[in-house]
């Protein structure tokens, strides 16, 4: 394992692999986050619930470090614990099989009850979310490793919760360190938002690989 640092001085570890202890607390922790939201338990059982997670907490925290930005060469500069397609983070839903083929970038979700905006429908800003991440690695992909600037999404039709969609994105065009990219999520092959977006490449960011990743 070597470590490097980063613009705030923290420092982003390269690990070998995705831990699989790591890997399978992001797991359990997503199984109780959505237990949470589904529970209908008696005051006794939650608060012996709250107990136990509390206790878990704690073991997890006897040995803690600073920076949470883990990265393996198998997924290149994207965070082990990033926020969208993280293995190692149970708030992402996480965005799976991200693939880049012919320029295209494609990508698997499934949005959990802990997603919901609408009654039954994933919230518009984790589909946002979903999609510039989409776009960040098109672009990473095709291009550099860039920053979004400007995101605008259109929202067609219901996003589902647990049903499997599919994100798509690639970059439109480049003009200097500017670049146009497009995505969109479908679910059984209908498309139910479109994003269009600006990216700047900058420097000193990680770079990535224009290859199909696996994460585990
Ligand atoms: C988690 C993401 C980590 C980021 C990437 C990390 C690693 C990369 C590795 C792999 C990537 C793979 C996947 C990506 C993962 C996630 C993607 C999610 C992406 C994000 O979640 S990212 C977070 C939100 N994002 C920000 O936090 C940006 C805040 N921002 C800034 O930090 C500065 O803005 C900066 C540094 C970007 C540029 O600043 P700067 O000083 O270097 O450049 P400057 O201002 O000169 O602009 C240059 C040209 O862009 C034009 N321009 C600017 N803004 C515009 C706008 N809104 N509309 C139209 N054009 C615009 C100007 O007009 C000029 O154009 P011209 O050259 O023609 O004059």
């Amino acid at each position: 394992m070597s470590v490097s640092p980063q613009s705030d001085g923290r420092e982003i570890r390269l690990v070998p692999n995705v831990p699989v202890g790591t890997k399978l607390v992001a797991d359990r922790v997503r199984d109780v986050i959505d237990a949470c939201i589904h529970t209908d338990s008696p005051a006794a059982d939650l608060e012996a619930a709250a107990q136990l997670i509390e206790q878990a907490t704690q073991l997890l925290r006897k040995r803690s470090r600073d920076t949470s930005l883990q990265v393996t060469r198998s997924n290149g500069g994207i965070s082990i614990n990033n926020a969208i397609e993280g293995p190692c983070n149970p708030v992402a839903p996480p965005l799976t099989d991200l693939a880049y083929v012919d320029g295209e970038t494609s990508g698997c979700v499934t949005f959990p009850t802990a997603a919901e905006g609408p009654p039954g429908r994933a919230h518009g800003g984790l589909v946002a979310a979903v999609l510039d991440h989409a776009l960040g690695r098109a672009v990473a992909w095709t291009v550099a490793a860039a920053m979004t600037v400007s995101i605008t999404v259109d929202y067609r039709a219901a996003t589902p919760l647990h049903q499997p969609l599919c994100v798509t994105a690639r970059v439109v065009s480049v003009d200097g360190r500017k670049v146009f990219a497009e995505a969109e999520i479908r679910y059984d092959g209908q498309i139910t938002a479109v994003a269009k977006a600006i990216m700047i490449v900058v420097a000193g960011l990680p770079s990535i690989a224009p290859t199909a990743v696996s994460l585990d």
